[in-house]
């Protein structure tokens, strides 16, 4: 196909003064304004996909977070409608090295630029993002600000005590920020039979969750964070889905007591990310902060059922504390409980699988946008779960 190559708006439309990039541990790294001019202030890290820096930029879970990106050149393709993955761009900052001064693709509708400063997203460019990535590596995630225009005139010594005024990423709870303030629903569409209807808890979900839960056979009725173990179990779904978000799990009590629950009532459960750290605190595990986490789409993760690996997207700054080999017992009675997939570059958990109870998880992104489809598998993994269970059920007679 030939393209029609989209030319970004003319250089003087967007200004490209100075920024710095200013980290608490006083580390400062000087470059150019890039999408919004100000200050902005979040916890630095780095996500090594060499694309899908508009799913990444939309995805709800990086609220909270000044990302960096490992791959050189970012927004050749410029941005489209279809692949937002929410409404907005969530990230608090962006730090990129060579910003493309043209877009060049026949699906582009719009430049970066205009949408980081559209959304009042700061940035910064023209920095040495690997000498970034390799402070971050050893030194870890840490708190940071990106200032430019006014915020410029602060000295140094003054924009140092905002980054290290500011809470840091332990300890917050972002679901109720980013999630859907009204219920929705999304009728199972495509070309598989519907397999039943879903309550899904938007922590933070992004929007090819949703149409692959559909896809997959699903009724999905989406959820705002804050509902209720009555609301749900009002609702009477088939099952249930907690979805990827932003922020600490060891902060999302209430989520945790309402799955919990939900979990001794039977129902099939699976999780994303979010979702599978939630479902770890629910059986009674807890979580810790990774030093700088996984982020990016070539993340390499073993199955252990199967010995396979896997290529993931992943954008995780937690992780459940569970051994990886061996059968454990959920403290909470849920019953055994193993890791079935786990990283292969720092043995990090990155599922769990109940063996007791209709639940399973995994800690990275099977819907995979954006990212390698090697995962998407679990989409029909709890699709034959839940059809398992209701054909299970009409044959002993139970309607519970
Ligand atoms: N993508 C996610 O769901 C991230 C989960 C959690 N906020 C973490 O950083 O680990």
């Amino acid at each position: 196909m030939i393209s029609t190559p989209v030319t970004a708006p003319p250089a003087s439309a967007v200004p490209h003064g100075a920024a710095v990039l200013v980290l608490e541990d006083g580390t400062r790294y000087t470059g150019r304004a890039y999408g919004a001019t100000g200050q902005t202030l979040g916890e630095v890290v780095f996500s090594t996909g060499m694309t899908g820096y508009q799913e990444t930029l939309t995805d709800p879970s990086y609220a909270g977070q000044i990302v960096l990106m490992t791959a050189p050149h970012i927004g050749n393709t410029g941005v489209n409608d279809t692949d937002m993955e929410s409404r907005k761009i969530w990230v608090s900052g962006f730090v990129v090295r060579d910003p493309a001064r043209r877009v060049s693709n026949f699906r582009a509708e719009r430049s970066l630029d205009e949408d980081l400063a559209g959304d009042g997203v700061v940035g910064i460019s023209g920095v040495d993002t690997r000498a970034i990535t390799k402070h971050i590596r050893s030194a870890g995630a840490m708190r940071a600000g990106v200032f430019s225009g006014d915020a410029l005139e602060l000295d140094a010594e003054a924009q140092l005590a905002l980054v290290r005024d500011q809470e840091g990423m332990s300890g917050k709870n972002l679901s109720n920020e980013v999630t859907t303030p009204e219920r929705y629903t999304v009728p199972a569409t495509g070309d598989v039979e519907r397999v039943g209807s879903i309550a899904v808890l938007d922590l933070g979900i992004k929007r090819a969750t949703v149409q692959y839960l559909s896809e997959h056979g699903f009724d999905v009725t989406v959820l705002p964070a804050s509902t209720s173990l009555e609301e749900i179990r009002e609702l009477a779904p088939d099952s249930l889905f907690y979805s990827n978000g932003p922020g600490d799990p060891a902060a999302s009590d209430a989520q945790v007591a309402v799955l919990r629950e939900l979990l001794r009532d039977g129902i099939p459960y699976f999780g994303i990310c979010f979702g599978n750290q939630l479902l770890g605190r629910a059986l009674g595990f807890s979580t810790y902060k990774l030093p700088f986490g996984h982020r990016g789409i070539n993340q390499p993760v073993l199955d252990k059922r199967t010995g396979r690996v896997e290529i993931t997207a992943q954008n995780h700054g937690f992780a459940v504390d569970v051994p990886i080999e061996g059968e454990v017992d959920s403290p909470e009675g849920l019953g055994r409980v193993q890791v079935s997939h786990y990283s292969l570059n720092d043995q990090v958990v990155e599922g769990l699988e109940c063996l007791d109870i209709p639940a399973f998880s995994v800690q990275y992104h099977p819907e995979a946008a954006a990212g390698p489809h090697d995962a998407f598998y679990l989409f029909d993994r709890f699709r034959s779960l839940v059809k398992d269970r209701a054909a299970n059920q009409t044959s002993t007679g139970d309607a519970s």
